[in-house]
């Protein structure tokens, strides 16, 4: 039994988290470069919690230039143990409304500018994301967004574009019909990969913000439609993130779909083949298989 220390990582429009107690901004390097801002740490219901803007305190990181490894291993390397992805998408299903949560169960990663691995030469591990949110926290999200009122929707196929630039028709029409994506973001690629890697409990909970370009009915998505969609739906975020804690408990058992083990058979890298500065900056990633410098 361990204690449990939820991290969540805020998306567009959401810089902060109010309600901690004790709450403190801490700085934290990694060797993966800075975090995207330093971490707001406190108490909930007795319970640790965690917060990491993504896109930095005045949304200074692009979809592309959030530093994703940086952020896992700063989570990690603080004790955080479960992972709660908060963002906006586009949707591309009438009944996934605008102001609607969605909690995420897969995803079609179309990134290619980001760095998607902890891993590489020196160190080669194979991970699998064949579902790649875990089960445990995604239920415990969505108990969370009922008891608060939301409607939410219990599973969907989140599409990570590259960005920065939203889709043209063609693609949004393609991701929907032939594809059979429900939303679309730009942010959960690779950061989902990233935390299964760092053996963290990872869930993704979307809010739709517009319906992307398919909509017939709907103009095409711009920013300041986002954005408003965000602030006038803030609270349901709050009170979601309210009810987590007590869900969750503060006495954490291991996680019964192996998110907490997910390097147990991964690293390929024969011991005596393995780079040591690899090593070293893997220590907070996989410190429990690769063992902790002394
Ligand atoms: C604000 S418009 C597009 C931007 O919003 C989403 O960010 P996040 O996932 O961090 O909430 C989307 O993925 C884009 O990065
Ligand atoms: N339509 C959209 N496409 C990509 N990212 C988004 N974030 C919010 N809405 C989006």
């Amino acid at each position: 039994m361990t204690d449990t220390f939820i991290g969540i990582i805020g998306g567009s429009g959401i810089y902060d988290i109010e309600g901690l107690d004790n709450p403190e901004w801490i700085g934290i390097e990694t060797p993966w470069g800075s975090p995207s801002d330093q971490i707001l740490t406190g108490m909930l219901d007795g319970v640790g919690m965690a917060f990491l803007p993504r896109h930095g305190r005045g949304h200074v990181h692009t979809p592309s230039s959030v530093p994703y490894r940086a952020n896992i291993d700063a989570l990690k390397r603080i004790g955080v143990t479960d992972v709660i992805s908060v963002s906006a998408c586009g949707s591309f299903r009438e009944q996934m409304a605008p102001g609607d949560f969605v909690i995420v169960d897969q995803f079609i990663d179309r990134t290619f500018a980001r760095e998607k691995s902890f891993f590489g030469p020196g160190c080669v591990a194979h991970v699998s994301v064949a579902h790649p949110t875990c089960p445990r926290l995604s239920a415990a999200c969505l108990s969370a967004a009922i008891d608060a009122g939301i409607t939410v929707h219990d599973g969907g196929t989140y599409l990570a574009m590259e960005g920065p630039q939203f889709s043209t028709l063609a693609e949004s029409k393609m991701y929907r019909e032939q594809w059979g994506a429900d939303v679309i973001g730009m942010t959960n690629m690779p950061e989902a990969k990233l935390a299964r890697e760092a053996e963290l409990c990872y869930a993704s909970v979307a809010m739709v913000t517009d319906y992307d370009s398919w909509h017939p009915d709907h103009g095409e998505v711009d920013v300041s439609q986002i954005i408003a969609t965000l602030m006038g739906n803030a609270d349901k975020g709050r009170a979601m993130v309210r009810r987590l804690p007590a869900l969750l408990g503060a006495d954490r058992t291991p996680c019964p779909h192996g998110c907490d083990r997910a390097l147990d058979h991964a690293i390929l890298t024969a011991p005596d083949r393995r780079d040591p500065l690899m090593m070293a900056r893997l220590d907070a990633v996989a410190g429990r298989v690769l063992g902790r410098p002394a």
